[in-house]
């Protein structure tokens, strides 16, 4: 797959071997193994209280005591019921897809259940710490083989030459909504406050790569932008497709999705 990606089965021995200094950063995580959620132990900032009290929902095997999270993994990762139905849809639509791409992976959330449907997956991330989180989730599903993972921000990465080389026939990204303050707005401007760019960006920057794109955004995001990004980037007839996404009843954010 080239060597500018890691595979997720021997992500730390690779990164030890390719670069000393990135390894560097991550060894005292990986000696002390901090970042290992041992699922009955609270953690120890009483704002995570309210998700470990629903650990089960982040990843289903939290009770096998080898789920990897960093702080800011335990309220952004996709509970896997969602990230479930997610890979679900896009198998539904795009049986035959062999490459998906996840933008933001995070802690794996979404990676790990598009791996168990389709025979590659490629996670991007700037955060090494979530990068090698997803390597160790993977392992704990059984996935990690058909897991490969890039490290950098996705406004160098995108102009990567291992889109050449990989096909990619869904692009998928979870993007940072810009913390919890996201649900006091009764709209949400997704020009202004979708991390790290706006919505006409990003987008742009992704139909570069792929036609069939999904993004995972915030319940209360401007519908209108999204019609008038749909139109300006892909025609007057083009459509994007929402839909609101649940989780126990609670609604949890939307899926808009544009392509096959
Ligand atoms: C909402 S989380 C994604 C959660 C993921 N879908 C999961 O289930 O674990 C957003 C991720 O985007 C990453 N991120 C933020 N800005 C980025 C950038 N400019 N380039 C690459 N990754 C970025 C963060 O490190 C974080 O892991």
């Amino acid at each position: 797959m080239g060597k500018q990606l890691y595979h997720a089965s021997h992500f730390t021995h690779t990164l030890k071997k390719r670069s000393p200094k990135r390894y560097g950063r991550l060894h005292s995580i990986i000696k002390d193994d901090s970042l290992r959620i041992i699922s009955h132990v609270k953690p120890t900032d009483p704002t995570l209280f309210k998700y470990w009290r629903f650990r089960s929902n982040l990843f289903s095997k939290m009770d096998s005591n080898q789920i990897y999270l960093t702080h800011e993994l335990w309220f952004s990762v996709t509970p896997e019921s969602i990230a479930t139905f997610f890979a679900n849809f896009v198998k539904a639509c795009i049986p035959n897809a062999k490459i998906i791409l996840d933008v933001f992976c995070g802690g794996g959330g979404n990676t790990i259940q598009f791996a168990k449907l389709f025979p590659k997956v490629i996670g991007i991330d700037f955060s090494l710490e979530h990068l090698y989180c997803t390597a160790q989730n993977a392992k704990v599903y059984g996935l990690d083989d058909r897991i490969w993972l890039k490290y950098g921000d996705w406004n160098k990465v995108r102009n990567s030459k291992i889109f050449e080389r990989n096909k990619i026939d869904c692009i998928f990204a979870s993007p940072p909504w810009g913390g919890p303050n996201y649900s006091k707005k009764d709209v949400y401007n997704l020009e202004m406050n979708l991390q790290p760019i706006g919505i006409s960006k990003l987008l742009k920057q992704m139909f570069k790569i792929s036609k069939n794109v999904i993004l995972f955004l915030p319940r209360n995001s401007d519908l209108n932008q999204l019609s008038e990004v749909t139109r300006k980037l892909l025609g007057n007839e083009a459509k994007c497709r929402i839909l609101y996404v649940k989780e126990n009843g609670h609604l949890k954010g939307l899926v808009a999705i544009w392509g096959t």
